[in-house]
């Protein structure tokens, strides 16, 4: 914890919340302060991705939505900023015409950031950036347990043989002994697979699943009970992929499936795993192309303030 008061973010009743540079939620640069607990980052990169691309403007787009957060959360009973100095740490530069040098750029700059910071919450980006990212977070924590909420598996092998993409980050991080494989979990997962052997490799793995359906049919109170039972106290990396909503609620992303979470959902999700051990979180998938009246952006943008607002409220 740092020791000065934290810096909170500009105040909307002296400047107008539409005026100045959008950094998340109007906070303070991490360079404007002295220290920082918690940052938020983006990684505009979407390299990685096998349908619509677009998601390389997510982390702009999700700042822009996010002038209108306010900074005390009666959800969790928090004023995150308040109680821990959070910062934009601005963007990571990732190379966009070599995916190998982008994914070594990621885990070195999240590596840096994280030895500066407690936490970090990043903004994507395709979802290839889970696996530096988690890479970055196994060397502060070693193998940690993975929340993924996602439309998708990601836990494919290949596509054109390529072994890094959007949809195997969670396979190669498995390979690679990052994650926690008996506390990890899917959640919101739906639709259509290449074939049955997609979810019997998913098993393999080690990985269980709550699906949409389950949540539909059961209740958001059953997919917590599941989740915590799985999850427990162990350092835990929450990994939300905007397209675990459903296209009403989260039109702008690049792989969209019918039947998903609504955002009410979502953010009573987080809520409810508030007193975990959240170590690191991301939101990706946030394509604006396809975003309408910034639906998909205000979404993720409240994801994400839920997000920080439970790291800030556990010491
Ligand atoms: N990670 C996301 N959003 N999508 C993965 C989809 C991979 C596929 O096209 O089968
Ligand atoms: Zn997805
Ligand atoms: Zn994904």
């Amino acid at each position: 914890m740092t020791e000065h008061t934290p810096q909170g973010p500009v105040d909307a009743s002296l400047t107008p919340r539409y005026a100045g540079i959008a950094t998340f939620a109007k906070l303070p640069r991490i360079e404007d302060v002295p220290a920082a607990d918690i940052a938020v980052v983006g990684v505009p990169f979407d390299t990685g991705v096998s349908f619509r691309p677009g998601a390389r403007f997510g982390p702009s787009h999700v700042r822009e939505a996010s002038r209108l957060l306010r900074p005390y959360n009666p959800a969790q009973d928090i004023s995150p900023f308040a109680r821990k100095q959070v910062v934009d740490a601005g963007d990571i530069v990732a190379n966009p015409f070599s995916l190998d040098e982008a994914v070594r750029q990621v885990e070195e700059a999240a590596t840096e950031l994280g030895e500066q910071v407690d936490k970090i919450v990043t903004i994507g980006g395709d979802h290839t950036i889970a696996l530096p990212l988690l890479r970055a977070i196994n060397k502060k924590h070693g193998p940690v347990a993975v929340l993924h909420f996602d439309a998708h598996l990601d836990t494919w092998d290949t596509y054109f043989g390529a072994p890094t993409t959007h949809g195997t980050p969670f396979r190669r991080a498995s390979e690679e002994g990052l994650i926690d494989l008996t506390a990890s979990m899917h959640g919101g997962t739906r639709g259509p697979l290449y074939g049955k052997g997609d979810l019997e490799d998913d098993v393999k793995l080690g990985f269980q699943i709550v699906t949409s359906e389950f949540i539909e049919e059961h209740g958001i109170p059953a997919a917590l009970e599941k989740i915590r039972e799985r999850v427990g106290d162990k350092p835990l990396y929450i990994s939300i992929d905007i397209d675990v909503l459903d296209p009403a609620h989260a039109p702008g992303t690049g792989t969209p499936e019918a039947g998903g979470l609504t955002s009410r959902e979502m953010l009573r999700l987080i809520r409810g795993l508030a007193d975990l051990q959240i170590v690191g979180a991301d939101v990706v998938e946030v394509a604006p192309a396809y975003d309408h009246a910034q639906i998909t952006a205000v979404a993720a943008s409240h994801v994400v303030y839920e997000l920080v607002s439970a790291m800030a409220g556990r010491d």
